[in-house]
């Protein structure tokens, strides 16, 4: 087991770092993997904080119970959603909860328009709640949302409405799985039919579903076209559209509903005309009465299966020959049966002049939907073709340039900024939750300002198309090094992280073994020394003389770092255990590098590289908060760069890390957050970067987007650049505009090898004239690692225990001993700001030359 432990090993990193629930203490979410466990049901209490119940689906495949789907009544209104980032802070938004979805808009009028700034699925949501403070977390696992009511009041008519929309879309969703599981299967007898195997029923019978289509169905497509939208490039406006369309078909369906009730004196839902049509399917008579309906439509199943000239039971038994010609008002020429009905809903009278009106507001309405999903469709189209022809001129043309011209976005100007392309106009609510008392002080966010918005989408596009023009980064000629692991990667879907968590409840979790399967043979140290993979950026900084384009070549390395995140969510580093070194020398690289684990409480590692042109030096700690599906990772620590040529000497924060749905195979990583690049020499300039979070639900574009600009001493932006952490980083402010950086081509067969990239693959390679001259804790000399790396899993597994067991031994008896670990190559410092830092001691490099390690004492970690 790892006894350091990173985010997910130690109780300590996610009970104490959680503002409220381990998730060990909480049901099992809905995991993916196998060994989901059954949910314990229970209401777990932790510092305020409550995690409301994993809501079970009651429908039972082939029960018929259409109760518990009545749709609960929509609730809508003005919350407080918070935002880490950017512009932090409370801030008042309308918030619509229908059908399960709940999605919000900065004010009323812009739901009206259509407007819809985010959704979420909340039965797909685990839902804590703070009494106290009138807080409501949702967290999808994809989608976090932090919402506050004003009042007791509204908080429990929030909470209250939540869970019943949340059972309600749990109960429809596996409702319609099994309706249409026994459609697919064909299995459903004539009783079957009559319960659930209508697929349209289960799609229409709700009278706030936008379309009739089942929402399964609509999940699948929405897959489809997120996916689609992932790739394109013009998808903004195709979301917009969407989401009017979107509304534009409810407020249709509420008008259809008017006209009924107007016309008929009756109001009927989608729900009551299915039930009217399945009772002509069944008696072929007029309805007398309309029952309260306990009776499930399948008249469309029914015209569906006769077209498709599929018997089924009972069904064709009520329309045997003899039956229909016994029906008086059907005569020869029988009508069909839903016109028919249709026909005695809408009486030929005449309209009533508002009726009238009604209908010019569905035709108009029809239109504009219409319009919508025409242009939708035209977009995509363009957007295809222009995909073809990039493709296609891309496998043609091997591009010669390393720069490519710069797309004309004109001069950088303050408000072409990152800073001001998010929300520009939103009135913000600063401070702490607390300081929220009165919703009068707040902003109604009636100020919308999407222009700033539009202009930024269009400079990342430009950005992304100037990327992929350029040309990838020249193959290194043979390093000499290897090229791949010696085994591939096992499989972990198997390993259900969740059942590891929970099944030990109340225990410390660093004393609980994980599977080594869940590793990659790298550990903490070495992907320290991972961040200089694009070293390069450093040595073309150094040789750089103006300090506003050298900033730029900084800041892009400042990003470099994250990329490996792109292929990484899939396993978890080892972590080191104290006293652990790593070294790494690459002369190709002209770097040499070392890290120590100089901490166990709380684990910190520390790193210092040396090259010609430049140091780098680090120590890294971070913090953990749990949500129920993701977790956020908040390092702390700096990041030091100092150039020798100009003395200049850089320092940088990180920014939060999110592993979302981090208990299922779905794990993906986002970064967020502001980087502020500051010059400790002198401030003739400084550098802000912005990771874009992802934002709305549909829209990809700003998936892993990152804009930046370089400004000077009087906060003029002097140099704008802008791209994606796993794409490239474009300038084109620079006298001669370029890609900046680019992440190296993946390895072939990646995948198969824990998603490495080449430099990845070289960390852990042990080159027999290396051996002898390492310490005896250098990771390279980890069994553990070193067997997974092999493909040895369960050995692994066995030396992991034990490496933790001497570990363990070791730290008591120094406890004992009343001693401290006293770190061998960094030491304890502060710096100019009075932060704690690890700093070199600056030994490491002469010890190896003179005497060697093999004539020192070293601490004996395996
Ligand atoms: C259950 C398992 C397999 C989940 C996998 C967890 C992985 C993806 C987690 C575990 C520890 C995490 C790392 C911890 C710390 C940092 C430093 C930060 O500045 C960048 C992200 C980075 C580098 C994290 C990336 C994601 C990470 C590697």
């Amino acid at each position: 087991m790892d006894s350091n432990g990173s985010s997910l090993h130690r109780s300590q990193s996610l009970a104490s770092g959680l503002e409220k629930t381990s998730p060990s203490r909480t049901k099992p979410a809905p995991s993916h993997s196998s060994s989901t466990l059954s949910s314990p049901h229970s209401r777990q209490i932790i510092k305020d904080w409550e995690v409301m119940d994993d809501l079970q689906a009651e429908i039972q495949t082939g029960s018929e119970n259409p109760e518990v789907l009545t749709t609960p009544g929509r609730c809508e209104g003005y919350l407080l959603k918070r935002r880490k980032w950017p512009l932090k802070g409370w801030h008042k938004r309308y918030f619509v909860l229908e059908a399960g979805i709940l999605r919000y808009s900065k004010n009323q009028q812009d739901v009206s328009r259509g407007r819809v700034q985010g959704s979420l699925d909340v039965s797909l949501a685990v839902m804590s709640i703070n009494k106290k403070s009138n807080r409501i977390d949702l967290d999808t696992g994809d989608i976090l949302y932090h919402v506050k009511a004003k009042s007791h009041e509204l908080f429990y008519i929030w909470v209250t409405k939540l869970q019943a929309h949340r059972l309600y879309k749990k109960n429809k969703t596996s409702f319609v799985h099994s309706s249409l599981l026994q459609t697919l299967f064909h299995t459903s007898s004539a009783g079957q039919a009559h319960g659930n195997g209508d697929l349209s029923s289960a799609g229409t019978e709700d009278p706030a579903g936008r379309s009739g289509v089942p929402p399964s169905a609509s999940t699948a497509v929405n897959t489809k076209v997120s996916a689609w939208l992932r790739q394109s490039h013009d998808p903004d406006t195709c979301v917009q559209e969407l989401n009017r369309c979107d509304l534009d078909l409810s407020e249709l369906n509420r008008l259809i509903q008017r006209l009924q009730a107007l016309e008929t004196g009756h109001t009927f839902t989608n729900g009551d005309l299915q039930r009217i049509i399945s009772i002509q399917n069944l008696s072929l008579e007029k309805p007398k009465k309309l029952k309260s309906g306990k009776i499930r439509g399948h008249s469309r199943t029914l015209s569906r299966v006769e077209a498709l000239g599929m018997p089924i039971r009972g069904i064709s038994k009520s329309l045997s020959s003899s039956h229909l010609s016994s029906s008086a008002h059907l005569g020869a020429s029988v009508p069909s049966i839903p016109d028919y009905v249709y026909s005695q809903l809408s009486p030929p009278t005449v309209l009533t002049p508002e009726g009238k009106k009604i209908q010019q507001d569905i035709c108009a309405m029809s239109l504009r939907v219409l319009a919508s999903l025409k242009s939708v469709h035209e977009t995509l189209s363009l957007e295809r073709q222009k995909l073809q022809e990039a493709w296609e001129a891309n496998n043609l043309h091997q591009p010669n340039l390393l720069d490519v011209p710069a797309p004309s976005l004109g001069p950088p100007s303050v408000t072409d900024s990152a800073a001001e392309y998010f929300d520009a106009s939103d009135n913000l609510l600063w401070g702490s939750s607390s300081e929220v008392s009165d919703e009068s002080g707040l902003s109604d966010g009636s100020t919308t300002n999407s222009e700033p918005e539009e202009g930024h989408a269009s400079t990342t596009r430009k950005y992304r198309a100037s990327i992929s023009r350029s040309p990838n980064n020249v193959v290194p000629k043979s390093t000499g090094r290897r090229t791949t692991l010696p085994a591939p990667c096992p499989d972990n879907s198997h390993v259900g992280l969740m059942a590891i968590l929970y099944n030990n409840i109340g225990k410390d979790l660093a004393r609980v073994s994980m599977p080594a399967a869940l590793n990659e043979p790298v550990n903490l140290l070495q992907r320290l020394c991972e961040e200089l993979e694009y070293s390069e950026l450093l040595d073309t900084a150094n040789n750089t003389p103006d300090p506003f384009q050298r900033m730029v070549y900084i800041a892009a390395f400042a990003i470099s770092g994250y990329t490996t995140a792109t292929f990484r969510n899939r396993y978890k580093p080892f972590n080191p255990v104290l006293g652990e070194t790593y070294e790494c020398i690459r002369e190709d690289r002209g770097f040499h590098f070392i890290s120590e684990q100089v901490c166990h409480h709380p684990p910190i590692s520390a790193c210092h590289a040396e090259s010609e042109n430049f140091s780098f030096w680090q120590d890294q700690r971070w913090k953990n908060k749990f949500w129920g599906k993701s977790l956020e990772i908040f390092p702390t620590g700096m990041v030091n760069v100092t150039l020798s040529r100009f003395g200049d000497h850089y320092e940088w924060n990180k920014v939060v890390t999110c592993i979302h749905n981090v208990l299922s195979q779905q794990r993906y990583l986002e970064h967020y957050g502001e980087v502020t690049i500051q010059n400790l020499k002198n401030n003739v300039c400084t550098c802000k970067i912005t990771f874009v979070k992802s934002r709305y639900w549909g829209s990809d574009t700003n998936k892993n987007e990152v804009q930046g600009t370089v400004l000077d001493q009087s906060g003029n932006v002097i140099h704008r650049f802008g791209g994606f952490w796993h794409e490239g980083i474009f300038c084109d402010t620079l006298p001669m505009p370029k890609c900046i950086w680019k992440p190296n081509p993946q390895p072939k067969d990646y995948l198969l090898y824990y998603g490495f990239s080449t430099f990845a693959m070289e960390l852990n390679e042990l080159d027999p004239d290396l051996k002898p001259l390492l310490p005896s804790t250098d990771t390279r000399l980890r069994p553990d690692q070193r067997m997974l790396e092999e493909g040895k899993v369960s050995e692994a597994d066995k030396k992991k225990d034990e490496i933790e067991e001497i570990q363990r031994v070791r730290r008591k008896e120094l406890a004992k001993r009343g001693q401290e670990h006293i770190p061998r190559f960094f030491k304890k410092a502060k710096d100019s700001s009075g932060r704690d830092v690890w700093l070199t001691t600056g030994t490491y490099w002469d010890l190896r030359e003179n005497p060697g390690f093999a004539s020192l004492d070293n601490l004996t970690l395996w």
